[in-house]
């Protein structure tokens, strides 16, 4: 038995063009596939369905990889299943080819379900699996003195829902399911599957966790995983609780800058306070994530020693300026890029800003220069504008003909701007936000204006709050 047919019930599938499901070829999502199917199949009796796409992603790291999408595409062939293989074209790194490879997969079959007119994306991760990542982190916990000790963030393991780039929702409907059951039902229905030799390859580190955890352990780690879950969910809740009680204490008061209250920290709770600090240098500094937890500890206690000893720390691309009222923190003029953008195309500058650039000319985007702005200013007439200094010199500049003619993050743009766009990335959120951290990234949007989209809120209010 597995929560497939629950999830999917949950996800109005009715009004869906089409759904991707991620096919390797092994097992668990050549289960996947088959129990979506059976699903569609039956739900057809009484109401329109989605199309079912599979899609397979060759990496093209193996000699069988082809021929393995090519057992998938048969596998298809047989059932009417459309079928779509992306293939792994570019040339690979010579290290960290494993979370390369992650890294492509998800945007191959982004790229598939976009062109599959799919909002959401299957996949056929199971309860070993989750179990598996938990047993990674933990160990990685337990050598790390730096990055990664304490999180106990990252034992909550993988969530059910997870937003990808704010586009699609990745769902996993199989996280409770044991991989032996699924084989067992594979098995009954006499259908085959690919055993990836990659996954008996004890130089990887799933396969050795693999070969080498007991299952008489493999409760218990579940009750971890639950007690990490809820952990977590709690601490997320508190802040966001604070957040809306306290909106006021937290300002962005320009893009980039953030004015807090000292009154704000000193409220939360210590380890609401540490993941709220986190957040918010995350989205300053341009970060896909969170600074680390000793860190984090470290500027809170700072900020609210009663005798500020220390003014001004760096971290995570901010400066964190203490002061007795209020703290501000901003981006620091440090390693701000400079970017040529060619005409008709789109860049994103220091992982905050998208630079769309629709003009028949190539544009620069770099941090403005003192003089330029000065310059600019008296051409613009904008001297009479009170904005801070630090927002100005951590922005985007946009440059044509290596004059100034934008400032588009202030709202400051001459004619010569019409044909460029700029609009806010969210780092830390925007990529992939799992379904633990749904609702307190909904806060961040509220409060710190996620643009007009507001998926998250959209999902939140969609699914139930305790499948989140
Ligand atoms: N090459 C791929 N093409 C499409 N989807 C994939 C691919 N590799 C993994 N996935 C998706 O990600 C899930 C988890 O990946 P993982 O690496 O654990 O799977 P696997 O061991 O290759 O195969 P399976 O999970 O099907 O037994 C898969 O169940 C599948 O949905």
């Amino acid at each position: 038995m597995t929560d497939l047919d629950a999830v999917c019930a949950e996800l109005k599938l009715e009004d869906e063009k089409a759904i991707v499901a991620a096919v390797s070829g092994g097992s668990d999502s050549i289960a996947l596939l088959i129990l979506l199917h059976d699903y569609l199949n039956k739900l057809e009796a009484t109401q329109t369905v989605p199309q079912l796409v599979a899609v397979t992603v060759d990496h093209d790291l193996r000699a069988e990889s082809a021929a393995e999408a090519q057992f998938v595409a048969q596998f298809c062939a047989q059932r009417n299943i459309r079928h779509i293989i992306k293939v792994w074209k570019a040339e690979k790194p010579s290290t960290g080819i494993s979370a390369a490879a992650r890294a492509m997969r998800y945007h191959l079959l982004m790229e598939a379900a976009r062109e599959a007119g799919a909002s959401m994306i299957f996949t056929g991760h199971s309860q070993d699996d989750q179990v598996e990542t938990y047993i990674m982190r933990q160990s990685r916990q337990k050598n790390a003195s730096g990055e990664g000790a304490n999180d106990f963030r990252g034992l909550a393991g993988m969530a059910v829902f997870t937003l990808l780039a704010r586009e699609f929702l990745l769902v996993r409907p199989l996280l409770n399911a044991r991989r032996e059951a699924l084989r067992d039902g594979l098995r009954g229905r006499n259908i085959q599957w690919i055993d990836d030799p990659t996954n008996l390859d004890t130089h990887y580190e799933r396969p050795r966790i693999r070969q080498t955890r007991k299952e008489e352990e493999h409760q218990s780690y579940l009750t971890l995983i639950d007690q990490a879950v809820a952990k977590r969910t709690d601490i997320n809740q508190q802040v966001a609780d604070y957040w809306d009680a306290n909106a006021q204490l937290a300002k962005l008061v320009a893009p980039d800058i953030v004015l807090l209250d000292t009154a704000l920290l000193a409220a939360m709770p210590q380890e609401a306070a540490s993941l709220f600090i986190g957040f918010v240098l995350a989205h300053i500094g341009g970060k896909n994530h969170l600074l680390r937890f000793e860190d984090r500890d470290f500027i809170c206690q700072t900020l609210s020693a009663s005798q500020l000893s220390q003014k001004r720390m760096n971290y995570a691309g901010c400066v964190i300026e203490a002061g007795l009222k209020h703290h501000r923190i901003w981006r620091e003029h440090r390693n701000l890029p400079v970017v040529s953008v060619a005409q008709k195309s789109k860049i994103l500058w220091d992982q905050r800003y998208y630079i769309q650039n629709n003009s028949d000319e190539a544009i620069e985007v770099r941090p403005v220069a003192r003089d330029d702005f000065h310059g600019f200013c008296l051409n613009n007439d904008l001297n009479r504008h009170d904005f801070f200094q630090p927002a100005v010199f951590s922005c985007p500049g946009i440059y044509k003909k290596n004059q100034l003619c934008g400032l588009p993050a202030l709202g400051f743009q001459c004619a010569e701007m019409n044909d460029i766009s700029v609009s806010k990335h969210y780092a830390l959120l925007d990529n992939v936000l799992t379904g633990h951290d749904f609702i307190l990234a909904s806060r961040f949007y509220q409060h710190f204006g996620g643009g007009e989209l507001n998926p998250v809120a959209n999902i939140c209010r969609k699914f139930h709050k305790n499948r989140l």
